[in-house]
């Protein structure tokens, strides 16, 4: 029996790509819902997230931040496992997120490419042997026009790589984000941001470590939005069967 994997957000750029690799994967895609647009042929669209739950195995959701507390919710009273690949939700959202995890199992992770998730635990090495009183740790993104919101989720998942290699949160450890005017000097152990957007670009990361006499930095590009499908669709098929719980992509890639 192949896995039916239901898809949110059905007609957006992710979730075309996904109706594309779940058979590829060997799997089915259960049906999909959608806002607006149209789907692709042959698949059958649901009226909202409930009915897509009770059709499938597992869902996949990349669809927007806004989504991210009711779906997860519906997910765990259907008991459907759920793939959250939304960016840009709030510590609130996240909260909740983890909430319905308690009863269903959940792989959230703000970034399905194999080599972000390496890109993030090598992060967190680097910022434990560079001490922050030295090294001035930054973050650069570039995103496609399109894109909504900013950081990228993967941003802020470098930040918070970063502030766990520091023994700290990215929230302790302050947050320096679009500094435009006269935004006084940059704090010590702080971690800065900068988003750059325009043209269809699909994902780059870049984390920089400064200090007085020398840079390090790391650099991550995506090429094709298809290795964040192939990595959901991946750890859908992990998902199925799995004890409730929020998991993270370094748990399918057993990192
Ligand atoms: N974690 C990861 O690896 C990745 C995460 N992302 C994230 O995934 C999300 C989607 O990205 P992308 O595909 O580029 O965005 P798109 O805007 O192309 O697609 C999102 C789709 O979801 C639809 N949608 C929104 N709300 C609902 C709803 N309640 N029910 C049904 N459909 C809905 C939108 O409809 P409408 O057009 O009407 O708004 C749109 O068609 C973003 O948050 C992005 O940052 C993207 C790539 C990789
Ligand atoms: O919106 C996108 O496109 C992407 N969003 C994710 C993010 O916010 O980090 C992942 C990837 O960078 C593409």
């Amino acid at each position: 029996m192949t896995t039916r994997i239901g898809i949110a957000g059905i007609a957006g750029r992710m979730g075309r790509l996904l109706a594309e690799e779940v058979p590829t994967a060997g799997a089915s895609v259960a049906g999909g819902t959608l806002r607006s647009g149209t789907a692709p042929a042959g698949i059958q669209v649901l009226p909202d997230f409930g009915a897509l739950c009770g059709a499938s195995e597992v869902v996949i959701d990349f669809t927007h931040a806004g989504n991210a507390r009711t779906h997860a919710a519906t997910a765990a009273e259907t008991g459907t496992p759920l793939v959250l690949g939304s960016s840009g939700l709030s510590l609130e959202d996240e909260a909740a997120v983890a909430e319905a995890a308690k009863r269903v199992a959940i792989v959230y992770a703000a970034n399905f490419a194999p080599g972000v998730n390496l890109f993030l635990a090598i992060a967190e090495r680097m910022a434990a042997a560079l001490p922050p009183e030295q090294y001035d740790a930054e973050i650069v993104e570039m995103h496609h026009r399109q894109k909504v919101d900013a950081p990228s989720g993967t941003a802020i998942a470098l930040g918070r790589a970063v502030a766990a290699g520091r023994g700290t949160t990215l929230e302790a450890a302050g947050i320096e984000s679009g500094r435009d005017g006269h935004c006084g000097a940059r704090g010590t152990g702080t971690i800065g941001f900068a988003a750059l957007r325009g043209g269809q670009v699909v994902g780059e990361h870049t984390l920089v470590f400064a200090a007085g006499s020398e840079h390090i930095s790391l650099t991550h590009k995506s090429f094709d939005r298809r290795v964040y499908a192939t990595g959901a669709v991946r750890a859908a098929l992990w998902l199925k069967g799995r004890a409730p719980g929020l998991y993270g992509m370094k748990d399918v890639l057993g990192m």
